[in-house]
C-alpha cells in the first residue's frame, strides 16, 4: 500500500562538518529514496542540534573578534542550519534519484513553527546544541559566552537551549502543495524556526524546537499515514542498558503511556521520540508510527523489525 510518510532523521544521518555531512548524506538518502521507489509520498525532517550550535558559535565568536562582523540572532542561525543541511540533503537525495532514473523534484522549505512565547520551556533550556566539552571549557563558555552548560550522560559537557513545543507550522499549505503534486519536501528542518504570532508579523525567539516533536506535527498536518523516526538504534528498548534490557518490536498507546511513567526512555534522547510516536499514533485512528534505525528503515516499513507504535 502507498503511504504518506514524514521521515524524521536522528544525528547519525548528518555529521559534523560539512565534509562529514556530505558524505553522510550520501548514505542517508539511500532509503529515503528506496521508500520514494515503492511509491510511498516522502516527507523529510532532520535534527540541527549540532549544526545550530556550531553555526551560532561561530557568529557569535567572529562578532566579538576584530572583524567585528555582525551580532547574529539565534533564530536566523536557526533558519542557516535549516539551508545548510537541506542543500546537502537534497542535492543527495536528487542524485539519489537520479542514480536509479527517477527525476523527481525535491526541495528544502524553510520553516517556521508556531510556538507558545510563554511556553514554560523558556525558563528551563533543556535542549543540547553544538559540540561536547570538557568541564574546564564549559565553565570558560559560561562566564565567557553566558551560555547555560550541563553534563550530558557522561558524554560530556553541551550547551543547552529552551525547548518549547510546536503548535503550527507557517508554511504548511506551501508544504501540502508541494507534496500533493509529487515533490519530495525537507521541511521542519530542526524542528523548525521557533516563532510567535504578533499581529500578522512571526516574530523569531532563541530556542531549538525538538525535531520528533515537530515531525509529528507535520505529519497530523499533512495527514500522513505513518511517521518514521530513525535513529542509531534498531528498536526501543525498556531496561535500556541494564541486565534484564529487552528490545520491544510493538508498542501500543498503553504499553507506551506505562513505560513512560515507569522511566524507560532517556529525557532528551529516546523519551521525545516515544512521545512523538505516541502523540502521533493517538491523533487519528488508523496512523503509525514506527521508531528504527536509517539503516532498517526498508525492513522497518516491511515489518520485520523496529518499534511499531500501533492502536489494537
Ligand atoms: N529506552 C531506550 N531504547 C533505545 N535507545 C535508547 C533508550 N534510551 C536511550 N536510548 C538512546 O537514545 C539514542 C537516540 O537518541 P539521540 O541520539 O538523541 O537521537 P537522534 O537520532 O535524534 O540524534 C539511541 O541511540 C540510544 O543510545
Ligand atoms: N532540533 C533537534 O531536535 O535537533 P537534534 O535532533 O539534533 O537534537
Amino acid at each position: 500500500m502507498k503511504n504518506k510518510i514524514v521521515v524524521a532523521l536522528g544525528g547519525n544521518a548528518l555529521g559534523k562538518n560539512p565534509d562529514e555531512q556530505v558524505q553522510l548524506v550520501k548514505h542517508t538518502a539511500k532509503p529515503i529514496v528506496d521508500l520514494i521507489a515503492e511509491g510511498h509520498e516522502v516527507i523529510i525532517v532532520h535534527g540541527n542540534g549540532p549544526q545550530v550550535g556550531m553555526i551560532n558559535l561561530a557568529m557569535s565568536t567572529a562578532s566579538q573578534s576584530e572583524f567585528k562582523t555582525p551580532e547574529m540572532p539565534f533564530p536566523e542561525c536557526g533558519a542557516m542550519s535549516q539551508g545548510y543541511i537541506g542543500y546537502h540533503l537534497q542535492n543527495g537525495i536528487r542524485e539519489e534519484l537520479l542514480n536509479r532514473g527517477m527525476s523527481i523534484p525535491v526541495a528544502t522549505v524553510i520553516t517556521q513553527v508556531i510556538v507558545d512565547k510563554n511556553d514554560p520551556a523558556f525558563t528551563t533550556p533543556t535542549k543540547p546544541i553544538g559540540a561536547f566539552y570538557s568541564k574546564e571549557e564549559a565553565e570558560e563558555m559560561i562566564s565567557e559566552k553566558g551560555y547555560n552548560m550541563i553534563e550530558d550522560a557522561g558524554r560530556g559537557y553541551r550547551r543547552v537551549v529552551a525547548s518549547p513545543l510546536p503548535i503550527d507550522v507557517a508554511e504548511k499549505e506551501t508544504v501540502k502543495t508541494l507534496v500533493e503534486n509529487g515533490h519530495v519536501v525537507i521541511t521542519v528542518g530542526g524542528g523548525g524556526i521557533p516563532v510567535y504570532r504578533d499581529g500578522n508579523a512571526l516574530v523569531g525567539i532563541p530556542a531549538v524546537i525538538d525535531k520528533d516533536f515537530a515531525s509529528a506535527k507535520i505529519a497530523e498536518l499533512l495527514n500522513a499515514d505513518y511517521l518514521i523516526i530513525l535513529t542509531a538504534v534498531e528498536k526501543v528498548a525498556i531496561n535500556f542498558g541494564k541486565p534484564e534490557e529487552k528490545w520491544l518490536s510493538s508498542l501500543s498507546a498503553e504499553e507506551a503511556e506505562r513505560y513512560i511513567a515507569e522511566g524507560h526512555f532517556a529525557q532528551g534522547s529516546m523519551l521525545p521520540k516515544v512521545q512523538a510516536a505516541l502523540k502521533f499514533l493517538k491523533s487519528k485512528p488508523g496512523r503509525k508510527a514506527l521508531i528504527t534505525s536509517l539503516e532498517k528503515s526498508k525492513e522497518g516499513i516491511e515489518g520485520t523489525t523496529g518499534t511499531l507504535f500501533v492502536n489494537n
